[in-house]
C-alpha cells in the first residue's frame, strides 16, 4: 500500500544557514517548522515560485524579510528543507540550484549550476590543448557513479593539474570530492570504485526521491525526520552535525551486523568517538532491545567518559540511555570488584612512589640498576607477562628491553619486585593491571551469563593494556551472534605507553578491521604539522602489525601552526594574554580556547599568571563535562585534553627541559627507555596539537623544546 503521509527531510546546508541567522529569526523558523512538520501541504503554507532553474524549489515566508527554501515535489509526498536566509539571498541561492538524483549513483544532490559553469570555464581557460585531460580515460558512467553530477562532468574533463583538482573538489558533492581526490592521488578507477563501495551497476529511478534519500551518499546531507521532537532537537544544535549526518565510511561501520569483534583505527579527528557513540545507540535501539540488555561504553580516561556520556545524551532517548553504561575502565573494575565483595583501591604511579623507594632498599649490590630500571622492568616485563613468581621471570623473553640480564642477575633482582608486591598487598592496594586480572578471573570462574552486557564499545583503545582487553573479552564471552566488541583507537595518540595485541587477548578481528581517513576536526595545515612531529616513529595497529598516517585528508584549511619564542616567562604571558584579547575581540568566546601545558604544576603557574593579567581561567576537570556556557579560557595538561577539542589551542611552555620532561628523562634507565620516553612525549605534542579546530599556536621562553619540528633534529640515541 502506498504511504500518502507527507514525509519531511532536512538538509545539512539548511542547518548551516539556520545557524547563521539571528536568534530571533531562528525562533520564527522553529514556529514555521512545527507547522510544516504537521502538514507541509496545509493551505496555510504559501509556496512561492522562484523563477529559477528547478521549479520544485519554492520559497516560504518566515517573516517580513526572511524566507526558507523548500523542495516541493511534483510527484510523491516528500518535502525537503533546503535553506533559509533573508529574502534576496534566499532567492538568489535557490535560483542558481537544482535538486537532482544522480542517474548512476542514485544519490540526491544539490547542484549550483552557475558555479559549475564558472569552474569549468576557469579550469578550461588554463588548459593547454595538446595536454590530455587527467581523467580522459574514465567513461562518464563511472564518474557519474562516483557522484560527479552531470553538470560538473565538463569541469572534471578539463582537469590537468593538481591545482585544478584542488579548485574543483570544494564545488563537488562530498562523495564526488572523495573519489576525485583518490583518482587524483593515482588510484585506478577500479580501486576508487571499490574503496567507495560503488562497483555494482544499479538501475536508478531518477524520479524516486524516497529511494534516493535512502542512499548512504544522500544520508551525508539529508535526514528524513521521524517526528517533530527530533526535528526541533536537530535545530537546537545546528552546528553539531555529527549527531545527524554520518560519512558513508562511518555509517557502514555503525549500521550493520558484525560476526565478531571490530577494530576501527583512524588518525586524530576522524570521527572515531562519533562512530563509537552511534554504534552504541544503534545496538541499543536495533539489536539489544530487551529492557535488561546493557551496552558498556568504556574509555581509558575518566574525563572523556564524562564527555561522551554528555554527548550520547544528545542523540539517545532517556530509555536508550538507560541501557548504555559509559564508564572509564578503571572505575568500572573498581565497582565490579566491590559488587563481588572485593574492596580494593586502584593506585597509580605517584601514589606508589613511596612503596618503590622502600622496595628499592632491598636491591642487590650487583647488578647495579636504577630505580627507574626496576619500575620499567616491572611494567614492561613482569606485569605485561603476568609474571607472579621467579620461575616465570627466569624464562620470560624480555623483548624491547635495553639492558641485558642473565639468569643469575634476574634471580638477584627478583627480591625487589617481591617486596614491592608485598608492600602493595599490605596496604590493600592494586595496580590497575592486577585489578583487571582479578575481575577477569572472577568472571571466567563463574558459569553462565553473569553480567547484563551484550556488547562492549571501547574508545581510546591505544592506551588500554592486554589485561583490559582480556577483561573485556570476559565481560562479553565469544558467542555466535557477533556484535559483541567494537574497538576504536589511534596508536599515534598513545600517551600511557601500553602496547596491546588483541589476538593474544582472545579478540579476533580478522576480516573486521577498518580505517577512517577523513579528518573532520583539524585543518590540513595542523594535521600535516602534527604528523611531522611523529616523523620516523613506527606505530603498531593494536594487533601486532604496523599502522601509519598515510592517505588522510582534512575537510578544513586554515593557518599554519605558529611557533613563538620569548626571552622570559613574562614576555610569553604578555603575548598569550594579547592573543586571547585579539581572539575575543574578533568574536571568539574564550571558552573555545584552551591553553595546554605539560604538567599539573604548569597548569597552576599559567592559570595564576593569567588571572593576574585579569584573564578569567577555567581548569578542565576530570569529573565534569566542559560547559561552554561558563566563561573563561580553558587550561589543562596535555594528558587531560586527550579526546577533547577547542577552536584555538595554545601549547604553552614548549621549553627545553619541559618537553621532554627533564626529570623523567634523567630517570630513564637505558637507551630503550630513553627513546620510548622521547617518542611518547612526541605523541603528547601530537595529541595536544590535534585538539585545535582552527589554529594551534606554540609558545616557549628561553630555549625551545627539541621535539618541535623544524627547530632542531630530534635527539634519539643510537
Ligand atoms: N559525520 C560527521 N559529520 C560532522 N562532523 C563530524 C562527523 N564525524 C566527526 N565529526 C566531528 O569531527 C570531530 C572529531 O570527531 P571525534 O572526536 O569523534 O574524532 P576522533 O577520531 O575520536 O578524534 P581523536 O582521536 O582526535 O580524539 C568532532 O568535532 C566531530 O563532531
Amino acid at each position: 500500500m502506498l504511504n500518502h503521509q507527507p514525509k519531511l527531510a532536512i538538509s545539512a546546508d539548511f542547518l548551516d544557514a539556520f545557524s547563521r541567522i539571528p536568534r530571533q529569526i531562528q525562533g520564527k523558523v522553529n514556529v514555521f517548522v512545527e507547522k510544516f512538520k504537521k502538514d507541509p501541504t496545509s493551505s496555510g503554507i504559501n509556496y512561492e515560485s522562484i523563477n529559477g532553474r528547478d521549479s520544485r524549489l519554492k520559497s516560504v515566508r518566515i517573516d517580513l524579510s526572511y524566507r526558507a527554501i523548500v523542495f516541493k515535489p511534483d510527484k510523491g509526498n516528500t518535502y525537503i528543507l533546503l535553506w533559509v536566509d533573508n529574502h534576496d539571498d534566499a532567492y538568489s541561492w535557490a535560483q542558481r540550484r537544482v535538486c537532482k538524483i544522480n542517474p548512476e549513483s542514485g544519490a540526491l544532490q544539490i547542484i549550483d549550476i552557475e558555479e559549475a559553469s564558472a569552474i569549468e570555464a576557469e579550469i578550461s581557460s588554463r588548459r593547454i590543448p595538446q595536454i590530455p585531460g587527467r581523467f580522459d580515460s574514465i567513461p562518464d558512467k563511472y564518474l557519474l557513479r562516483l557522484g560527479i553530477p552531470d553538470e560538473l562532468l565538463g569541469a572534471v574533463r578539463a582537469v590537468v593539474t593538481d591545482e585544478d583538482i584542488d579548485k574543483l573538489v570544494s564545488k563537488l558533492p562530498e562523495e564526488a570530492a572523495d573519489a576525485l581526490l583518490m583518482l587524483g592521488a593515482g588510484y585506478s578507477i577500479e580501486e576508487t570504485l571499490t574503496a567507495q563501495d560503488k562497483n555494482r551497476e544499479q538501475t536508478i529511478d531518477t524520479d524516486n526521491i524516497d529511494a534516493a534519500l535512502e542512499k548512504d551518499d544522500s544520508k551525508r546531507r539529508f535526514r528524513v525526520v521521524e517526528n517533530e521532537t527530533e526535528l526541533l532537537e536537530i535545530l537546537a544544535a545546528p552546528l553539531e552535525k555529527w549527531r545527524v549526518f554520518l560519512h558513508p565510511s562511518q555509517r557502514r561501520l555503525v549500521e550493520r551486523d558484525w560476526k565478531g569483534p571490530v577494530r576501527v583505527l583512524g588518525g586524530a579527528g576522524t570521527g572515531k568517538t562519533v562512530v563509537a557513540m552511534h554504534r552504541a545507540k544503534w545496538l541499543a535501539e536495533n539489536r539489544f532491545t530487551n529492557s535488561g540488555d546493557r551496552i558498556l561504553f568504556t574509555t581509558f580516561t575518566r574525563n572523556l567518559a564524562v564527555d561522551i556520556e554528555a554527548n550520547l545524551r544528545k542523540i539517545c532517548s532517556p530509555e536508550t540511555m538507560r541501557r548504555i553504561r559509559v564508564e572509564n575502565i578503571d572505575a568500572w573494575v573498581t565497582s565490579f570488584l566491590k559488587s563481588e565483595g572485593v574492596t580494593t583501591k586502584i593506585v597509580y604511579d605517584d601514589q606508589v612512589a613511596e612503596l618503590w623507594e622502600k622496595a628499592y632498599e632491598c636491591k642487590p649490590e650487583s647488578p647495579s640498576l636504577t630505580l627507574a630500571f626496576y619500575q620499567d622492568e616491572w611494567r614492561e616485563v613482569i606485569q605485561a607477562n603476568k609474571i607472579t613468581n621467579l620461575k616465570q621471570y627466569l624464562t620470560v623473553t624480555r623483548t624491547g628491553r635495553g639492558t641485558r640480564l642473565n639468569r643469575a642477575e634476574r634471580a638477584a633482582i627478583w627480591v625487589v619486585f617481591e617486596e614491592y608486591r608485598s608492600l602493595l598487598q599490605q596496604k590493600g592496594w592494586k595496580e590497575a593491571e592486577d585489578a583487571m586480572r582479578d575481575a577477569c578471573s572472577l568472571l571466567q570462574n563463574k558459569p553462565g551469563e553473569t553480567l547484563p552486557f551484550k556488547a562492549v564499545i571501547v574508545d581510546e583503545a591505544q592506551d588500554m593494556s592486554d589485561a583490559v582487553f582480556s577483561l573485556i573479552r570476559a565481560i562479553v564471552p565469544p558467542k555466535n551472534d557477533g556484535n559483541d566488541i567494537f574497538i576504536v583507537g589511534d596508536p599515534h595518540q598513545r600517551i600511557y605507553g601500553r602496547k596491546v595485541v588483541l589476538s593474544r587477548c582472545g579478540i579476533d578481528i580478522r576480516g573486521r578491521s577498518h580505517k577512517l581517513r577523513i579528518n573532520y576536526r583539524t585543518t590540513d595545515e595542523t594535521r600535516k604539522w602534527a604528523t611531522m612531529v611523529l616523523d620516523g616513529i613506527t606505530f603498531d595497529d593494536l594487533d601486532g602489525e604496523q599502522d601509519d598516517l598515510k592517505g588522510y585528508r582534512s575537510l578544513l584549511h586554515g593557518d599554519q601552526p605558529v611557533v613563538k619564542g620569548f626571552s622570559s616567562f613574562e614576555d610569553e604571558m604578555n603575548f598569550i594574554s594579547t592573543y586571547l584579547q585579539q581572539l575575543e575581540s574578533s568574536g571568539t568566546p574564550l571558552s573555545n580556547v584552551c591553553i595546554v601545558v605539560r604538567t599539573n604544576s604548569l597548569v597552576k603557574q599559567y592559570a595564576s599568571a593569567l588571572e593576574n593579567l585579569n584573564v578569567k581561567v577555567r581548569e578542565i576537570k576530570r569529573t565534569q563535562p566542559d560547559n561552554l556556557s561558563e566563561q573563561g579560557v580553558r587550561i589543562a595538561t596535555m594528558h587531560r585534553v586527550k579526546g577533547l577539542q577547542f577552536d584555538y589551542v595554545v601549547l604553552a611552555s614548549i621549553n627545553d627541559g619541559i618537553l621532554p620532561l627533564k626529570s623523567a628523562l634523567s630517570n630513564t634507565a637505558d637507551k630503550a627507555a630513553y627513546n620510548s620516553l622521547i617518542n611518547s612525549e612526541r605523541s603528547l605534542i601530537h595529541v595536544a596539537a590535534t585538539r585545535a579546530k582552527r589554529c594551534v599556536t606554540l609558545t616557549y621562553y628561553g630555549q625551545s623544546s627539541c621535539l618541535i619540528p623544524v627547530t632542531k633534529a630530534i635527539p634519539l640515541q643510537k
